[in-house]
């Protein structure tokens, strides 16, 4: 098991049997608004970090993004292996870039 599946693993275990001193059942009792707030707050602290060239506190924020999205999945019912699903069947189409549209006096 990788440590995306074992985290996430812990984070659905929290969901189901909430556990004292835990961060990821304190969001799940706070509940969807304040996952979907930290997901924004994580999201801009990963720009800012980018913004300011700050490799390791961006590295840091990534995680931190990546936890919250998580929590937010499980919230909403959606597994690794649909996202996986999805990306497996977008690798199969690549080069998807459509040719740049034509200047409007080219029409
Ligand atoms: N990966 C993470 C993880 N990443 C970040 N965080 C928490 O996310 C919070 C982000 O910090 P903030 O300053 O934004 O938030 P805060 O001030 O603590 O709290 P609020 O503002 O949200 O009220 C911190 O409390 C971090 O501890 C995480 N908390 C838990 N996990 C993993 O989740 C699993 C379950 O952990 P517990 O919930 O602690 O049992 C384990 O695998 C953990 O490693």
């Amino acid at each position: 098991m990788d440590i995306y599946q074992k985290v996430f693993q812990t984070i659905l275990d929290r969901k189901a049997n909430p556990e004292q001193g835990s961060y990821t059942a304190y969001l799940f009792e706070k509940g969807k608004e304040k996952i979907l707030k930290k997901v924004g707050e994580e999201c801009t602290e990963v720009i800012i970090a980018s913004c300011m060239d700050q490799k390791e506190d961006l590295i840091n924020e990534y995680g931190d993004l990546i936890y919250h999205l998580m929590v937010l999945m499980a919230e909403e019912g959606i597994t690794l292996e649909d996202i996986q699903k999805v990306m497996e069947k977008r690798d199969q189409k690549t080069h998807n870039l459509k040719p740049e549209r034509k200047p409007i006096e080219n029409l």
